[in-house]
């Protein structure tokens, strides 16, 4: 094989992590020609409505996978944060790249904290599990959906449509954005979301040649961490609509998976926290999901 077919979205934060995929590969195989295929998906187009009314799991990928499965293109890069747990038959999430920033950030124009923020500050976020997060510690802050590309929600903070908003440092960093003063949102206050600030590499399952030239950017300890992670939104029967967070970390072969379900509007919250050993990721966030089911999961998914 002399060559890759990349299938991208294209929002500047698409192309970018599309971009460093293609670089990696390049550096590890020289003579290997990569060639980006834009599409632009479902979600992209529709930018009037919430995720939730034009609904379906994984509507930023599904035009991205169609390629690969008709193969006009080899691997799609995605941010593993949008990708529903279960793969279509046919594709598989070959390589997971080391993590960058997992955190989110809060962004404010004058750089004051939540907790400096007059009383019903206009907050903008579509992710439900920002905003449960968020009302838990402030009920009084009133959320703004605003959905579209980073740049587009960083316009509604310029323009003063909203007093502030969240977003992934990942992304921020990423493309290079400047930002007025961020703050980290941080645990136990606030937990990412599972598999945030991870970039994953999908191809077609049993495509020797192409895995062969991918695993070279696969990150074990990456791997092991949304492994856990999203084991948890497995069990959960979820994907990343769902007011669920979860961050794993490892320390000498130990791996600690805390996990939250809340109700959008943040009154009800239930944590898990469980620690084992790495090789044991997936167990491991199955076991945050039952203690979640436990203590009334399914309660607050049924009413979402
Ligand atoms: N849902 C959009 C999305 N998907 C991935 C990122 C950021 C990069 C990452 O977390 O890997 C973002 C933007 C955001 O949430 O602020």
């Amino acid at each position: 094989m002399n060559r890759i077919r990349i299938a991208t979205r294209q929002s500047r934060l698409a192309l970018w992590q599309s971009e460093h995929v293609a670089e990696q590969l390049s550096q590890a195989h020289p003579d290997l020609a990569l060639e980006l295929v834009p599409l632009s998906t479902r979600g992209d187009e529709i930018l009037d409505r919430s995720l939730a009314e034009i609904g379906g799991k994984g509507l930023f990928l599904k035009e991205l996978e169609a390629a690969l499965l008709d193969g006009r293109a080899d691997i799609a890069v995605h941010s593993l944060k949008d990708v529903p747990a279960e793969s279509p038959p046919g594709l598989v999430l070959s390589v997971v790249l080391p993590r960058a920033n997992w955190v989110d950030w809060w962004l404010n124009a004058d750089g004051l904290s939540p907790e400096q923020m007059p009383e019903r500050a206009r907050v903008g976020t579509s992710s439900l599990r920002r905003q449960s997060q968020l009302l838990r510690m402030h009920p009084e802050f009133e959320i703004v959906p605003i959905r579209g590309n980073v740049q587009t929600r960083l316009g509604k903070l310029e323009t003063g449509e909203v007093d502030a908003v969240i977003l992934a440092a990942a992304g921020l960093e990423r493309l290079g954005l400047k930002v007025p003063t961020p703050l980290p949102l941080r645990p136990p206050e606030f937990l990412p979301a599972p598999g945030q600030g991870v970039i994953v590499v999908q191809c077609r399952e049993g495509d020797a040649e192409i895995l062969e030239h991918l695993a070279c950017l696969e990150c074990a300890e990456t791997r092991a961490r949304v492994e856990a992670e999203r084991a948890v939104v497995a069990a959960l029967g979820g994907d990343c609509r769902m007011p669920l967070a979860a961050l794993a970390e490892i320390e000498c072969d130990r791996l600690r998976l805390q996990a939250r379900l809340c109700s959008p509007d943040g009154r009800e919250c239930l944590d898990a926290r469980v620690e084992g050993s790495v090789a044991a990721a997936r167990a491991l966030g199955e076991e945050a999901a039952e203690l979640l089911k436990g203590a009334g999961a399914m309660r607050i998914l049924s009413r979402l």
